[in-house]
């Protein structure tokens, strides 16, 4: 960790009615009284004037001091909530850089700080970010359960299953011939295991939902040059976000717009009419097209005609699509054909509704109430898959040693402890002293 005392602007873009100014570090409560003569009573918000070097009053602000390690950091932090105009906050911060010991924070700083002083761990990171950057509701709610502990109490849950188990391995290894520990406690252990293994699978059969929750639902728009792809986008987006006009090759970069259906995050792409080609720029369009083809979740083929095929346009895509045909207050009067799921005309507006519904049937349901503790990324599944694994391995080895089993117990454990960030430094004889009172 880079040492020192950090300082930055916590509130949003200036101007702004409050700015909030955060301080965390050693040198907190030094530089608080520089600027306000005297450190406020702790966690009372206190109205102060701020002053710079020479004592002139920059402005009147109220004034937070929590002393460490009850603070948001774990370290001494405080907090000036001063108008926001962008002349007083560029004040206070120059006042605040000239003292000694007091530097710039970086980037996620004093988040970083919180974490490595155990006052968050890393999936309580992540969650803050994501809540951070949620911009629809069930992004939000995701988010914010993740961040208030809900997936890291599920995943501490299940590290102390292994803990347990392991205890309980060791003890058999350990004190088999003493009369104290029960005998073979492996029965009730490997059924433990058992059930830890299948929690991890029905968890992680969340993962999706999760990351699609997070990351928005990828729905490209394919189809022959001309179709109207730009002009859907722009109808969805209610706003001008691509180039449209009728010159067939028009887009030639993947432009996309994030959408918010029903609480839910939709990223829809615009991609470039997939053709053969000469020109250079277009190719690469076309390139980048089949690239988003293979992120996609969803691909609506969107052509004017009845005869394009997909398989045309869908690459490599393997997953669901829905076939529109578009400019319908032109065509209209044409009988579609039965392989249409849903006709529209961005002119005058028929179909688009239905279309929304029929995307909305690809997006997940995040009920109040339902399980919100949810892998949000591919680093949790990633170690999830992981853990169930040695799980899965130490209940295989049978042959292979109660030794072998619990060092598969103790590196599923390990992949846990990744994905919260804690260190474990599991205390094995605590737990059995507390479970099997050896020395009494
Ligand atoms: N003004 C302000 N509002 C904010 C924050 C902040 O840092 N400042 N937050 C920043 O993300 C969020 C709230 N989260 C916070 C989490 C912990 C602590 C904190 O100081 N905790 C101490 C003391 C708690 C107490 O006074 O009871 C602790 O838990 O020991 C502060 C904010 C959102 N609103």
């Amino acid at each position: 960790m880079r040492a020192g005392t950090i300082f930055a602007l916590s509130s949003g873009g200036l101007p702004s009615g409050v700015a909030v100014i955060r301080i965390s570090g050693p040198d907190c409560r030094t530089a608080v009284a520089q600027l306000c003569g005297a450190v406020p009573p702790e966690r009372r918000a206190s109205l102060r004037s701020i002053r710079d070097r020479n004592g002139d009053v920059i402005d009147q602000g109220i004034v937070l001091f929590f002393p460490g390690p009850n603070s948001f950091s774990g370290e001494d932090c405080a907090e000036l909530q001063i108008h926001g105009g962008r002349a007083t906050v560029a004040a206070v911060l120059s006042a605040l850089g000239v003292i000694d010991g007091l530097r710039p924070a970086e980037a996620g700083e004093f988040s970083r700080r919180a974490f490595l002083n155990g006052r968050m761990d890393l999936v309580e990171v992540e969650g803050l970010a994501d809540l951070i950057a949620a911009e629809t509701e069930m992004q939000r709610r995701l988010a914010g359960e993740q961040a208030s502990g809900g997936l890291s109490r599920l995943y501490d849950s299940w590290a102390k299953r292994l803990t347990h188990a392991r205890a309980m391995i060791e003890a058999e290894l350990d004190f088999a011939d003493e009369d104290d520990v029960p005998g073979s406690v492996a029965a009730s252990i490997w059924s433990d295991m058992h059930a830890l293994a299948q929690d991890i699978l029905n968890h992680t059969d969340g993962a999706r939902v999760g990351e699609i929750v997070r990351d928005g639902l990828k729905v490209v728009i394919a189809g022959p040059p001309n179709a109207g792809k730009s002009s859907l986008l722009n109808y969805l987006a209610q706003r001008d976000v691509a180039i449209v006009t009728d010159v067939p090759g028009t887009t030639r970069d993947v432009l996309h717009v994030d959408l918010d259906i029903g609480g839910y995050a939709v990223r829809l792409y615009d991609t470039a009419g997939l053709r053969e080609t000469d020109d250079v720029v277009e190719r690469e369009g076309i390139r980048r097209t089949r690239l988003s083809l293979q992120q996609a979740d969803l691909v609506l083929l969107l052509s004017d005609d009845d005869v394009t095929d997909a398989a045309d346009f869908l690459g490599n895509f393997s997953g669901p699509f829905l076939r529109i045909r578009s400019k319908s207050d032109i065509f209209g009067e044409t009988l579609p054909d039965r392989a249409i799921d849903v006709m529209i005309s961005t002119k005058s507006g028929d179909g688009v509704d239905d279309l929304i519904e029929r995307i909305r049937a690809y997006l997940p349901t995040l009920e109040v109430g339902n399980a919100l503790a949810l892998p949000t990324r591919a680093r949790h599944r990633d170690g999830l898959v992981t853990c169930r694994e040695h799980i899965l391995a130490a209940l295989q080895n049978v042959s292979a040693g109660l030794d072998i089993q619990a060092e598969h117990l103790r590196l599923a454990a390990q992949a846990l402890g990744r994905i919260t960030g804690r260190v474990d430094v599991e205390n094995l004889l605590d737990v059995i002293f507390s479970e099997f009172c050896i020395g009494k």
